[in-house]
């Protein structure tokens, strides 16, 4: 397993490119199973839920391979409806292979994701709605195992919780359904415009993503086609937290700011400096004294829970208290045991972090438990005092490409340390 060795206290300045979303790049990779045909991805992070994806790709008997920087997805080929366990549980996001599947092929048996790090993250509201479609579902031996007579049929389905995953499987179910599927109380987060974009020029015929009602008038066929995937929101937004805590300044290139702005809102009121282009975002925070900010996190256009932890750590950094109230997820606060062990005066309370004045941080060795913790872990290692190592990176690896040497040409010292497992040795 490897490791990241960071020696703490070096300034941040200079220009990052930000990297295709995982979260816009996870759906769009299971919507490609609706299409009878090639379609070929640009942008697309190199990543380890990426890998895994393939791998589930594959496995369905779609062919998936690289053209230069190119990702490209054959439909056509599919020939199996089974995501099994054993890919599934690396990856929650696997459970939108089934809303393609059933669509496509009338069947799908698609393991259960289980319980993760974060929360107990239940996928009731994806199964009920494609119950509401017609599908007869039963969940057995730890899948779900789904078939429907015919096609799917379009449906009016009201979701009781704002779900990203349920509104993609949902979405990507009803563009080959009978007749029209309206979902209410959809999620409005930007990934999901951008599977609905890629999902029309296939020949879907969506109205309304990005909004809470989405209308979808069920098609014969898909095709595939041409997309490139939109910018990372989470990877830009940790990178500015990165340069703001380190009272540095930095450009993101190759991103956008529309889709950040609940973000952007709070490092300003964090004090920071910010301008913005079509496709840049550029903070500076030299000689500015950072203040630490109340956060909500919301389904989108409100806080994203993706930016919470990374926010932990610069409300630790910044002067003043603040309060970060976790409404998403039950058990999103992982990183603050890990934080308290570099020195940060946080109590947790419930769903609440209450950030203290924290007088001095020094580098400890922490564990990542799950992605956005990693990151909030190493930020912090980069202003500690002295060295921090942190322990299982596998983590990060699932969402930031090479974040190691961005962080390393933007001036941090990090390092990663690769150690043989037994069974490698
Ligand atoms: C691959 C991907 O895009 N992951 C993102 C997606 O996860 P994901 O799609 O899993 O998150 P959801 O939006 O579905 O979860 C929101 C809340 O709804 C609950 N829920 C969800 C589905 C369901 O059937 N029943 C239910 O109760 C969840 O437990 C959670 O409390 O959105 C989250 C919320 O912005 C982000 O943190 C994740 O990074
Ligand atoms: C929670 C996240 O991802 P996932 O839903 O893939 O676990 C994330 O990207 O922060």
């Amino acid at each position: 397993m490897d490791h990241f060795i960071i020696q703490g206290g070096t300034p941040l300045s200079g220009e990052v490119t930000i990297s295709g979303a995982k979260n816009a790049a996870l759906p769009i990779l299971f919507a490609a199973l609706l299409a009878d045909s090639k379609s070929c991805f640009s942008n697309v992070p190199k990543l380890r839920d990426i890998t895994t994806t393939e791998a589930l790709l594959k496995e369905l008997g779609a062919e998936v391979y690289w053209q230069d920087d190119k990702l490209i997805v054959d439909g056509g080929t599919v020939d199996s409806i089974v995501a099994p366990y054993e890919l599934v549980k690396q990856m929650r996001a696997s459970v939108l292979a089934l809303g393609p599947l059933l669509a496509r092929f009338g069947k799908a048996q698609v393991s259960l994701p289980g319980g993760c790090a974060i929360g107990a993250r239940p996928v009731d509201i994806h199964i009920q709605g494609m119950r509401r479609m017609g599908a007869q579902i039963e969940v057995e031996n730890g899948y779900i195992h789904a078939q429907v007579d015919g096609r799917l049929k379009g449906a009016e389905i009201f979701m009781d919780t704002v779900s990203v995953g349920a509104t993609e499987n949902l979405l990507m179910a009803a563009t080959l359904a009978e007749g029209k599927t309206i979902l209410e109380n959809a999620a409005r987060e930007p990934e999901i415009s951008d599977l609905a974009k890629y999902l029309n020029n296939m020949g879907a015929k969506i109205s309304g993503a990005g909004t809470s009602r989405i209308e979808i008038e069920g098609v014969e066929r898909l095709g595939g086609c041409e997309h490139s995937i939109l910018p990372d929101r989470i990877e830009t937004g940790t990178f500015l937290v990165a340069a703001a805590m380190a009272k540095g300044d930095i450009l993101c290139k190759n991103t956008d700011h529309l889709s950040l702005e609940p973000v952007l809102e709070k490092l300003r009121e964090a004090n920071a400096h910010i301008e913005v282009t079509e496709n840049t975002i550029y903070l500076d925070m030299r000689e500015r004294e950072l203040k630490a900010v109340n956060i909500k996190t919301l389904p989108h256009p409100g806080f994203p829970t993706d930016m919470q932890a990374q926010f932990t750590a610069l409300n630790v950094v910044a002067k003043g208290s603040a309060i970060i109230t976790e409404t998403i997820f039950e058990n999103r606060f992982m990183h603050v045991p890990e934080l308290q062990r570099m020195g940060a005066d946080i109590r947790l309370e419930g769903n609440t972090a209450i950030c203290g004045d924290t007088p001095k941080l020094s580098g400890a060795r922490v564990m990542a438990t799950d992605l956005r913790a990693s990151a909030s872990l190493i930020l912090t290692g980069i202003i500690a005092e002295g060295e921090t190592r942190v322990d299982r990176i596998y983590h990060v690896d699932r969402g930031y490409e090479h974040i190691e040497d961005k962080l390393s040409a933007l001036g941090a010292n990090i390092k990663r340390v690769s150690e043989l497992t037994n069974s490698e040795q």
